[in-house]
């Protein structure tokens, strides 16, 4: 289960977040940069009116020298926040600093963040897992210059999302999201999105929390609904929409309609180690959008590009049904999706075009049993 969190710099804000459904209250002065600390008494304060209700978050901002550092920490903790968020360099001594950080790694929850715009070094989870970390999460240094998604490709962020599970760390990301990366980036099943520019009018991060912007991140993370209901069946939930109307039977087509890429593919062992055009064609028949203009009601198109992306990702693919079943595997989880159809096509073997199309289709109720397994299409290196 992906969880909200939602970036605050005071307790007014806490509060829209809180009523709003923010899983995790993360508190960061946005006017200090992409990591920059709130004062402690501020950081209190928040905590004293979450007061449990959700876990709590406090960024601290990384001093020169390491003792120094431990004391920082020390304050923050005293502060009664559940997790510190800090910026891990990607410089020759984060390694030391790390193992410096051990002995509070044992009695706090202490997560590494690292910059996707700045070269992280993915090398470093082995460390952070070792010196017992909780967490590591991917976000953006320089705000304004482009979103999450913009310096790294969704298969890099499911590797990331997949080598911190392997290590037993918490995974997070974040970087100027917007809404509609939310359905895009739930696929990699990271433990953690978090949010500041979103959540405010007109997407300014330095701006107040907007309240109406909050509640449409909310939704566009299905939520735990109650003990009852097992975390796995919100999966099938995923993507633009997932509440859907009661009653609504009708179906439209979205469609993502000559897209070539090259690929590495074919069974003959000249088609190795080099790659041939192929190319996508897929309809898929969703229920239809309400009409409202909003995106919580739509299935989208950048969901089918991705798993396109991540099937690719993969590396060398013997045949084109390979591509075309787990496509459609892929489409299908997402709840809106009636039906299928995908071709693929490779268009460097003849004059022409060969390859396959295929149409799955699934019952309404199979929906509900997907397994939360996230969509790692390829080895973990
Ligand atoms: O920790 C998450 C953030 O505060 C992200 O901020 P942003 O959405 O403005 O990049």
């Amino acid at each position: 289960m992906t969880l909200m969190l939602a970036s605050v710099l005071s307790r007014e804000e806490a509060e829209i977040a809180l009523a709003r459904g923010a899983d995790i209250i993360d508190c960061k002065a946005p006017s200090r940069g992409a990591l920059g600390a709130l004062p402690l008494t501020r950081v209190a304060e928040i905590v004293a009116f979450v007061d449990g209700r959700r876990p709590v978050s406090a960024v601290v901002e990384l001093p020169h020298d390491v003792a120094h550092a431990l004391g920082a920490f020390e304050e923050i903790v005293a502060a009664g926040v559940d997790y510190v968020k800090f910026a891990l360099p990607a410089t020759p001594d984060a390694g030391e600093i790390v193992e410096a950080l051990a002995p509070l790694a044992a009695r706090t929850r202490l997560v590494a963040v690292l910059f996707a715009d700045l070269g992280p070094d993915f090398e470093c989870l082995p460390a952070l897992a070792a010196a017992g970390f909780h967490g590591a999460m991917l976000d953006t240094a320089h705000k304004g210059k482009g979103r999450l998604i913009d310096f790294m490709s969704i298969d890099a962020l499911c590797e990331f999302v997949a080598r911190c599970r392997a290590l037993g760390l918490a995974s997070g990301l974040a970087g100027a999201l917007e809404p509609p990366d939310v359905p895009r980036l739930l696929v990699a099943g990271a433990d953690v999105l978090g949010f500041r520019g979103a959540l405010c009018a007109e997407g300014d991060r330095r701006g107040a929390l907007d309240a109406r912007a909050t509640a449409l991140i909310r939704d566009l993370i299905p939520a735990q609904r109650g003990a009852e209901a097992p975390l796995h069946a919100d999966w099938s939930f995923i993507g633009r929409g997932y509440v859907e109307p009661p009653g609504a039977n009708d179906t439209d087509c979205v469609f993502l309609k000559d897209y070539v890429a090259p690929v590495e593919i074919g069974a003959y062992a000249f088609e190795h180690g080099h790659t041939q055009r192929v190319r996508f064609n897929v309809e898929a028949e969703v229920t239809r959008a309400n009409g409202d203009d909003d995106m919580r009601s739509v299935f989208s198109y950048d969901v089918i590009m991705d798993a396109i992306k991540m099937i690719l990702a993969g590396g060398h693919i013997e045949v084109v049904e390979t591509i075309a079943e787990r496509l459609a595997e892929s489409v299908l989880l997402h709840e809106r999706v009636r039906s299928v159809t995908v071709q693929v096509e490779k268009l460097d073997v003849a004059p022409g075009a060969v390859g396959v199309r295929i149409r799955r289709e699934r019952a309404h109720q199979d929906a509900r049993r997907l397994q939360p397994a996230p969509l790692r299409l390829h080895a973990v290196k």
